[in-house]
């Protein structure tokens, strides 16, 4: 969000340049726009009152939405029978969302110390004559003397208006090496140039807007097009934050790489450049010391027309978000402003030639797209509307796209030298200038996030975070399924393992219950007289030793009985690729169970000797009914049969 703090108008001194006192700019006609009064020329012509007071006035409002200026000059607009070029510069900003007009063009004359004669003159209507190709009107002609104010009072400060409207502006300044782009984009030390001015009134108004319940913030991007490759002038890698205030206007050549960035056009934003840095900034200190660091990171080179001339097209972008406080509702707009390299003939060096080559032909690029526009605003078939154009012939259309398809107000600002050397450049600008502005434009307000919208949103989000929290157990739990599955069946080892483990684990715990004493009785009514008839000490022995077979018995029954039932469980179950980890484990408990059997065999053989035993000891009971002696004896034949069978 922005804090409130106090604007730098004083940072717009006036610039005296040196050729003002004697100024000549070889131009035969009076100026339409001039901060002084006219300044003698080679071929004086009086300028009339009502123009020389409406250029004087800084304090002037917007030419482009003034009702004034409408009823002033655009009633007769149209090709005229006189030759002149009519342009239509009347904008039309009604209560609608949309805004409907022409690009505005303005074109601003370079001081010029040469008294040589030139064929251009300017005339009143904001209109540039020459000698063979008539006459030209735009929205604006800036007279040599006029300074970076004046400018910026007639073409920036209505699209600052329009910005806090909602609506994206972009201002680009076209025109040969020399001619003073950079000077109005930019300035100088001493002269605050359109960006500066632009970044102080967007401030003012942020302060002004504040008080109405509104919050703001300012983010600011800053990029080049050097040699057809978009770099991003606030990423470099050799980074160091700018010291000095905003003064640092191309101060030298940086030899760093920036980051290269890439166009993309998607259904949903449409032409975009991507991963294009966005600084915060909460004053207008904060925007220019960031545009400063930028400039350093731009690139410039001598050409024959200037020492310091810019080899890249270079758009500053300042984009503003407004939130009301009382609804919450948001909306955005965006401020480009460009300077873009000037044209040129081919120079000496090498380096420069090759940058020229790619200078001029994206700006023959832009060029093109402009003609085409304009011839598809003038055409009056419906067909012609739906003529290519070609956006994609260099990366500057590319990113101009947006701006130039109804998505910004457009306005340029064509810089010329009327220098003799400088004719035909001169003339393609003024060619260019033309064409843009027969370029009509519907652009539509930039919509309003509500709170509404806001809540849509949000609930749109978690009804997005619920179904994928669902989409996540989902897949989770079927993954788990799955690995279950694959250690069922992948993993056949795993399993088989698993039964051998149960199955040593029955094992175990019936050997333990052997181990335990069973004390069920004995439910054998022969023996159980027999225990009766003997010793007390004889029979115990007896009944505890028969007691242990019985359970033996119960429990190896038992436990075959678990074996088969195993067994059939095995049978039911196995799947095909488990089945020869089966087999092995089938005949590893066949084994056992055969053993076990032997075992119940061996117990069975000793349950029959005892039974004999006992039926020794019956018949012992009945020799006990004869006398005592040999009672004695048969007693201890007993004893000896019992010590026989716990052998
Ligand atoms: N309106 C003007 N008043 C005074 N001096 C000017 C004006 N326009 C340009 N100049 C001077 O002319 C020289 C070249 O201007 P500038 O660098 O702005 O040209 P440019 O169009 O940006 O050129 P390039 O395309 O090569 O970058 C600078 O020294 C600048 O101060």
């Amino acid at each position: 969000m922005i804090h409130k703090s106090p604007t730098r108008r004083n940072m717009s001194r006036p610039y005296n340049h040196p050729q003002s006192p004697a100024l000549s700019s070889g131009i035969s006609l009076s100026f339409g726009k001039r901060k002084n009064s006219v300044t003698p020329l080679a071929t004086p012509v009086s300028v009339s009152s009502s123009q020389r007071s409406r250029h004087s006035s800084p304090s002037r409002s917007s030419a482009i939405s003034s009702p004034t200026r409408t009823s002033s000059g655009s009633s007769s607009r149209g090709k005229s029978s006189d030759g002149l070029v009519n342009l239509d510069s009347v904008l039309q900003a009604g209560n609608t969302q949309h805004y409907r007009g022409t690009i505005s063009v303005s074109i601003r004359i370079k001081p010029s110390e040469s008294n040589a004669k030139n064929p251009w003159s300017i005339g009143d209507d904001d209109t540039i004559a020459h000698n063979d190709l008539g006459k030209f009107r735009f929205d604006n002609i800036f007279h040599p003397s006029s300074n970076n104010d004046q400018v910026y009072e007639e073409i920036g400060k209505p699209l600052i208006d329009k910005l806090f409207q909602g609506y994206n502006a972009i201002v680009f300044a076209y025109g040969m090496t020399g001619s003073g782009k950079t000077y109005t984009m930019s300035g100088t030390p001493d002269e605050a140039g359109l960006i500066l001015l632009s970044v102080e009134q967007i401030f003012a108004q942020i302060i002004e807007a504040s008080r109405e319940n509104q919050s703001f913030a300012v983010k600011v991007s800053y990029l080049e097009i050097y040699n057809e490759k978009i770099y991003d002038l606030l990423n470099y890698q050799d980074f160091k934050p700018p010291t000095s205030n905003y003064g640092s206007f191309n101060s030298k050549v940086s030899q760093a790489t920036g980051a290269e960035l890439q166009i993309r056009d998607d259904s949903k934003h449409g032409v975009r450049v991507v991963g294009l840095t966005e600084q915060e900034a909460n004053s207008t200190e904060d925007v220019m010391k960031w545009i400063s660091m930028g400039n350093r990171n731009r690139r410039t080179g001598e050409t024959d027309y200037n020492t310091r001339s810019s080899r890249s097209h270079a758009i500053v972008s300042i984009t503003l978000t407004c939130t009301n406080l009382i609804s919450g509702s948001e909306s955005s707009s965006t401020l480009s402003l460009c300077d873009l390299a000037g044209s040129e003939r081919a120079a000496g060096q090498h380096e420069r030639r090759k940058e020229g080559a790619f200078i001029n032909k994206s700006l023959l690029a832009l060029g093109t797209v402009i003609s085409k526009l304009s011839a598809g605003s003038t055409h009056t078939s419906s067909n012609f509307g739906n003529s290519h154009i070609p956006y994609r012939d260099s990366k500057l259309t590319r990113i101009l796209q947006p701006a130039l398809s109804g998505e910004s107000i457009v306005t340029t600002i064509c810089t010329i030298d009327t220098r003799l050397d400088a004719m035909s450049e001169t003339v393609n600008t003024i060619r260019f200038a033309s064409r843009a502005k027969n370029v009509s434009m519907t652009v539509k307000r930039n919509e309003t996030e509500t709170n509404h919208d806001r809540e849509g949103l949000v609930n749109n989000l978690k009804r997005q975070i619920d179904e994928q929290q669902e989409l996540i157990w989902e897949l989770k739990r079927s993954q788990s399924v799955s690995n279950h599955e694959s250690i069922k069946v992948v993993n056949p080892t795993l399993q088989s393992l698993r039964h051998e483990n149960d199955a040593l684990k029955d094992k175990l715990q019936h050997c333990e219950r052997l181990l335990d004493k069973d004390d069920a009785a004995v439910h054998d009514e022969q023996f159980v007289e027999i225990v009766e008839m003997l010793p007390t000490a004889i029979g115990a022995m007896l009944e505890s030793k028969i007691q242990g077979l019985e359970s033996q018995l119960r429990e190896h029954s038992r436990y075959s009985a678990q074996l088969e039932q195993r067994l059939q469980l095995f049978e039911g179950h196995i799947v095909p690729c488990e089945k020869s980890s089966r087999d092995e484990d089938l005949q590893q408990l066949l084994k056992e169970q055969e053993e076990e059997i032997i075992e119940l065999r061996k117990g069975l053989t000793r349950k029959n000797k005892m039974l004999d035993a006992l039926q020794s000891a019956k018949r012992l009971r009945e020799g006990a009914l004869r006398p005592l002696n040999n009672r004695e004896n048969r007693v201890f034949e007993a004893v000896g049969i019992a010590k026989t069978l716990e052998n």
